[in-house]
């Protein structure tokens, strides 16, 4: 898109645009008096600050541009050292400004990208990138402020498109609520009949995890499945949830088939055995945590997994996703969308890989990343819960596409865990604050 840009307009007017945009969010952001410090790099991302340093000197602000900052206190800092065209680690001198500018105690507004981060996947390529209070994106929304190290190093996130209207597709789409309100939800939400919100069956809770299924099962109930039947690895489990007598024991009803089947929450390897006929049988498939592991661990049940006919949504967090893929983690995170793309091609499923920025994938769709969360969600069990409400919604709505029930249901729980107020949330606290959701998740 930005070379598409480029073409046929001169170089000068986009950045003469990009260099006002930044004066205006910086006028916006600072509006009294102080210095401004704009670090500028050697390249257009540089040009961009020194347009800006102008504009806002033309405006009466104390302007100073250096690698450097000025004898004076700082009031904001204006990072345009390096955009899209990084391609290798920061040199020493372009290192050392950025290392200045994270150490200041002001405001700090990146222009284009945090410098020294990637803007295609999120990721550092020296051994620091700028930690942004702000970030202008330009002309379009790079993936990598939205996933891994990105969404901590951009901070908040502003876009300006340069007047410019793009012409060809985009790799990547982001998800905000749009994809919760596409949910075709009844209006009687889980009140409605039981019958007509579908069945879910769960698989995992081996001895000492029975915490993860019982999860998983309390996050498909309130996410409004009709009924919700657990089926504990471990034996001599508790045969119900005392805080939520309204799950069943799989006991009394073992059909797979017709069923929303969530299998591997607290599986442990025990979960190996039960894979076969759940991944032969299940009508629709949701697989977590060990049951991940086991396929990655046994080529017989990769091999049925890929040729199941009904759909599949596997949530792997990226170590997971890693043991799928044969790789290592840090492969996984340096590509977070080309890793849940290449894994949903090679197992033919919808791919969640969780972490900071989620990446939905399935095959022949563009890659989708997730725009809410927040750190609060980085707690025991709160991956169980995603995947109970996966399975939840999508049993209510069998007819709809996997990747839209995974996309509706990671918005939502990135929504319910985005207050941090309360410190870290809970994974039982997160699936009554997800149930709260439901007016919201409706329009409301
Ligand atoms: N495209 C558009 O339509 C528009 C783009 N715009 C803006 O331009 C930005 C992209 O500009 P860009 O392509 O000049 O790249 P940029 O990020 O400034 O860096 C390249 C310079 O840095 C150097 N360099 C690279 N890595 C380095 C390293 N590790 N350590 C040290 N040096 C390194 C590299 O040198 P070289 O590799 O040639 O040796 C080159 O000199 C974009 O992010 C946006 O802000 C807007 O004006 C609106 C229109
Ligand atoms: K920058």
């Amino acid at each position: 898109i930005e070379t598409a840009a480029l073409a046929g307009r001169p170089e000068d007017e986009l950045m003469e645009r990009a260099g006002l945009a930044v004066a205006r969010l910086t006028l916006a952001l600072q509006p009294r008096e102080g210095a401004i410090w704009v670090a500028c790099g050697p390249g257009n991302n540089g040009g961009d600050g020194r347009i800006a340093a102008r504009l806002l000197a033309a405006q009466g602000r104390r302007v100073h541009v250096g690698l450097e900052p000025p004898a004076e206190p700082v009031a904001l800092a204006i990072d345009a050292l390096l955009g899209l065209g990084l391609n290798r680690p920061p040199s020493a001198e372009l290192a050392a400004a950025i290392a200045r500018i994270n150490a200041l105690d002001a405001p700090v507004i990146a222009v284009d990208l945090p410098s020294g981060l990637l803007a295609d996947t999120g990721v550092p390529i020296g051994t620091q990138a700028v930690r942004a209070d702000h970030t202008l994106s330009l002309l379009t929304l790079k993936p990598g402020l939205f996933t891994a190290q990105g969404r901590a190093q951009a901070g908040q996130i502003w876009f300006d498109d340069l007047g410019v209207t793009p012409t060809t597709a985009p790799d990547a789409l982001l998800l905000g609520r749009d994809a919760v309100l596409a949910l075709p939800l009844d209006p009687a939400g889980p009140a409605s009949h039981k019958g007509v919100q579908g069945n879910v069956l769960l698989v995992g809770g081996a001895a000492g995890m029975q915490g993860a299924l019982l999860l998983a099962g309390r996050a498909a109930l309130a996410a409004g499945a009709g009924r919700v039947y657990l089926r504990l690895l471990d034996e001599a489990a508790a045969e119900f949830d005392t805080q939520r007598p309204e799950l069943m024991h799989a006991r009394y009803d073992t059909a797979l088939a017709g069923k929303t089947v969530i299998a591997g929450c607290g599986g442990g390897a025990a979960i190996g055995q039960d894979l076969a006929p759940v991944i032969e049988q299940a009508s629709r498939l949701v697989l977590d945590a060990d049951a991940l592991n086991a396929v990655a661990a046994d080529p017989l049940l990769r091999q049925a997994l890929k040729d199941r006919d009904a759909q599949t949504i596997l949530t792997p967090h990226p170590l997971e996703a890693a043991r799928l893929l044969g790789c290592t983690v840090a492969e996984v995170q340096a590509g977070r969308l080309r890793a849940a793309q290449t894994l949903a091609d090679e197992l033919h499923c919808t791919v969640v890989l969780k972490g900071s920025g989620s990446a939905i994938a399935s095959p022949g769709r563009l890659p989708a990343i997730n725009t809410s969360g927040s750190a609060a969600l980085a707690t025991a069990g709160t991956g169980d819960v995603l995947a109970g409400w996966i399975g939840g919604l999508w049993a209510q709505m069998p007819h709809s596409e996997p990747a839209a029930i995974a996309a509706a249901a990671v918005h939502w729980h990135g929504h319910a865990g985005e207050s941090q107020a309360a410190g870290p949330l809970r994974a039982a606290d997160l699936v009554e604050r997800m149930h709260a959701l439901h007016a919201w998740a409706r329009g409301a």
